[in-house]
């Protein structure tokens, strides 16, 4: 996908992109109780052919990347993207962001801990939309995480997100994830705005 096919996603209208934003918040939602319940294998089997059918369902309205709501709908908290964690951000410029976010069962990891990798990912939805905030398009070239404690699931925590440095095509990133007055992690990371035609 080019710098040029960016520019060309096309966005929904407010009924259709409504309704996606649903199915998506309703895909986290099963993707929450599958990882919290433990069915018996009957259960299990009817369900995965309930999920195998509503795959199926949804098949006829494939489309290619530039006509997909997924990650492209900017206006709801979570981008319509099931992949990553919700934001709800409470003050957004374009140098520095804040906001809050909850992980859930989904993103365990072991023993109350969101798993690692979550925390990267989290770090790079923030950066990645503060970057691209009133600036071209960027990709990460490098971020990294210090994990100070365990990021605990189903409590609502508080990120930021600053830029600290612009230079040339480079800019500089850094943030942090707390848990009430707990950082439980820090970040900093590198975006490089995306010459024409870099996919
Ligand atoms: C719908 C909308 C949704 C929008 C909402 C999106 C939110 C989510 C955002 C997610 C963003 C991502 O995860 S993006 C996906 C993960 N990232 C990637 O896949 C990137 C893969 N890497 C690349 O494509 C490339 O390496 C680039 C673009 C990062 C850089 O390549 P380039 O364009 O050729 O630039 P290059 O000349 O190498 O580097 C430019 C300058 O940056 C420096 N530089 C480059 N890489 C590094 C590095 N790792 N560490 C230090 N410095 C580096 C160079 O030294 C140079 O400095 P100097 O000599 O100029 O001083």
């Amino acid at each position: 996908m080019t710098s040029s096919a960016w520019a060309a996603q096309t966005l929904a209208d407010q009924e259709t992109g409504t309704a996606f934003e649903h199915l998506i918040g309703s895909l986290r939602g099963l993707q929450d109780s599958v990882t919290s319940t433990r069915p018996p294998a009957e259960v299990a089997l009817a369900i995965a052919a309930e999920l195998r059918a509503v795959a199926h369902r949804l098949d006829e309205f494939g489309v290619g990347e530039a006509d997909q709501l997924a990650g492209a709908q900017m206006d709801y908290p979570g981008r319509s993207q099931a992949c990553v964690p919700v934001l709800d951000h409470t003050a957004q410029s374009a140098d520095e962001v804040r906001g809050t976010l909850q992980l859930s069962r989904f993103h365990l990891g072991r023993n109350g801990a969101a798993h690692g990798g979550v925390i990267p990912l989290v770090f790079d939805e923030i950066f990645g939309r503060l970057a691209g905030t009133d600036r071209p398009r960027c990709r990460t070239a490098f971020l990294h995480v210090d994990y100070r404690e365990i990021t605990p699931i189903g409590r609502r925590l508080d990120f930021t997100g600053r830029v600290e440095r612009v230079d040339g095509r480079k800019i500089f990133v850094t943030g942090s994830l707390a848990d009430g007055d707990a950082v439980v992690a820090e970040a900093d990371a590198l975006f490089v705005v995306l010459r024409e035609g870099q996919p």
